[in-house]
């Protein structure tokens, strides 16, 4: 075995030990199912219910609070708000928090999975939403942020943690009626970002006809106003029974879940039900409830896709429009060609790089992908052949067997092809096909032992573009693009705390004037207490004054006296 396949191989089978990282996302108005979901699926009661924190039993889990808006300015966390229910506050609108709880999932196969579970608490709950919205897409950019930053780095960081989401379970009201206004628009907004699955909670509240009337209204919404949700496709030469399987989650969609907190055995083995006073539902029975088949899709069958699509489009359609704002390879292009010395990035240069136009005629070999325009223009179907082909189209013509020229002559001994198998590293498990599902997505030719420089676009588009980028702009890009989003993020984080000091010194303008006014109001009302005081104050009482004067008088004279 060559050096290079064996290192492969280790490394691979380090991505196995570390487990499998899943992120999924839960979103959805209050009392949509979303804590009694997530606590039937890992089958322990993880999560607390509002105003039931003591009663967790998640042990050593605990949930951190990721991010945290509110658009009164009113520092009150949302995901705080929901420990107690305190009377005083009741009025406040609780704006939006982000928590992330981690668990491990040991398979029978000893089979790692690390799922992490993001949950959005105050979603839906105000008056003004819009915040929500900002909020939840500004998380998703972020993680997005993180790994095009790492994945632009010259050296990148073994330790890095791929924190991006991968599926997010939109919770719909269950009304009965169809899609809220709030629930369009965010739907829209999120399947940019994220795999987007829409979920009905509480499905025992609906009698058969009334779910299926639901469900057809819901699928009617979507498609009418064209929200791209997680598709489940198929080809026609796909195996009879992966067909079947699609075909039919396809149909059930949108799943309706019936979930429980509470444990019994039925039939001799341990599940878990909703006990009515007329009787219980095993929540496992998937011929009243969509959970079963849901959990299967999410932490089985689909798992890979899932992962797979994040990578492949969602991350890839957003990489490639953060890159053409942010770099300005133009200008690079010109600078080369006219053979002025290109400075290597610093701070002072970084705001005239952001500021300048953006690189609206990149000639380079990436465009936005065609799924870009697709998702962003109506319901997603992508077929795998699009995906491969997508794939192999980003990937460029670099390959490991012939390093590129850009590489060919560089000086920098310190560059070595392992280097980038281990930056490569970066999306892990991402490509790890080992894992089940294995085969999807996997582009023809590529072997499980390839190293990822293959896949790594931001390095691969550099090298197959056109031959006037050298060395030291990819170093140029490689690291500006780190900085350039790191600045932007603390631009974004800035105007977020000015707009906050602002509101900030609205409220205390407004507190200092009402407290002027209301110290106005006590001196007329003392003027006119005394005005009063010394209308009504009889004579002999006037007279009392200078006696008791005078008492107090001949006592300290007496005093002086002795
Ligand atoms: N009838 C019925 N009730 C359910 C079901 N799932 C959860 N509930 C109940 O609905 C209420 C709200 O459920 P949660 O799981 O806390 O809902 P949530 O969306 O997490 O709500 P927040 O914590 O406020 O965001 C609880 O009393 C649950 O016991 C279900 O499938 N059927």
């Amino acid at each position: 075995m060559s050096r290079r396949s064996s290192s492969a191989v280790l490394r691979r089978q380090k991505d196995l030990k570390r487990g499998i990282r899943f992120t999924m996302m839960v979103c959805g108005c209050s009392g949509t199912g979303k804590t009694s979901f997530i606590n039937s699926l890992l089958d322990r009661n993880i999560l607390p219910h509002r105003y039931q924190y003591s009663k967790a039993s998640g042990g050593e889990v605990t949930r951190q609070t990721i991010t945290f808006a509110n658009l009164s300015g009113v520092v009150n966390d949302a995901a705080e708000y929901e420990k107690v229910f305190d009377p005083e506050n009741a009025d406040q609108e609780p704006g939006i928090a982000i928590t992330e709880t981690s668990v491990e999932i040991l398979d029978e196969d000893d089979s790692k999975l690390l799922l992490t579970i993001i949950d959005t608490p105050g979603f839906g709950d105000n008056i003004n939403n819009e915040l929500c919205d900002t909020e939840l897409i500004h998380f998703l950019e972020q993680q997005f942020d993180l790994v095009l930053a790492e994945e632009s780095r010259v050296r990148r960081n073994p330790r890095f943690v791929d924190t991006r989401v991968h599926v997010c379970l939109y919770f719909i009201t269950p009304t009965g009626h169809g899609l809220r206004e709030l629930d369009i628009e965010t739907m829209k907004k999120l399947s940019k970002y994220v795999n987007l699955i829409p979920v009905i909670g509480r499905a025992d509240s609906f009698t058969k006809t009334e779910l299926l009337n639901f469900k057809r209204n819901i699928m009617q919404d979507i498609d009418h106003h064209k929200i791209p949700i997680y598709q489940f496709e198929y080809e026609a030469d796909d195996d009879e029974e992966v067909i079947e399987e699609n075909r039919y989650l396809s149909e059930m969609q949108p799943f309706a879940v019936i979930t429980s907190d509470e444990e019994a055995e039925v039939n001799g083995a341990k599940t878990r039900v909703r006990t009515y006073p007329w009787g219980s539902i095993d929540i496992n029975n998937s011929d009243y409830s969509d959970f079963p088949v849901l959990k299967s899709v999410l932490l089985g069958s689909h798992l890979q896709d899932l992962k797979d699509i994040t990578h492949e489009f969602l991350y890839e359609s957003y990489r490639t429009e953060k890159l053409m704002t942010v770099t300005e390879l133009d200008e690079l292009h010109e600078a080369n060609a006219n053979g002025l010395p290109i400075d290597p990035p610093s701070m002072s240069n970084l705001a005239d790089i952001a500021n300048s136009k953006s690189m609206a005629n990149f000639d380079g070999p990436y465009r936005a992908p065609s799924m870009l325009s697709d998702a962003t223009a109506g319901t997603t179907r992508v077929t795998k052949d699009q995906k491969v082909n997508s794939l192999t189209s980003k990937m460029g013509s670099a390959s490991l067997q012939e390093p590129p020229e850009i590489l060919k002559g560089r000086p920098d001994s310190n560059y070595s092809f392992q280097d980038d198998a281990e930056l490569t590293s970066l999306v892990d498990d991402e490509v790890d096909k080992s894992a089940p599902n294995a085969s999807v997505g996997t582009p023809p030719g590529t072997s499980l032992t390839s190293p990822r420089i293959n896949h790594s676009p931001s390095v691969s588009s550099l090298y197959s573009g056109s031959g006037s980028v050298n060395a030291r702009q990819l170093r140029k890009i490689s690291e500006t693009v780190p900085y350039l989003l790191k600045h932007e993020s603390l631009l974004s984080k800035q105007q977020k705390l000015e707009e906050l000091e602002r509101k900030s010194a609205r409220e205390l303008a407004k507190r200092a004037s009402e407290l002027e006014k209301r110290a106005m109001e006590l001196k007329q009302r003392e003027k006119l207490y005394k005005e009063q005081l010394a209308k009504n104050t009889p004579p002999a009482v006037q007279e009392e004054v200078p006696d008791s004067t005078l008492d107090s008088a001949s006592f300290v004279a007496g005093d002086d006296k002795d």
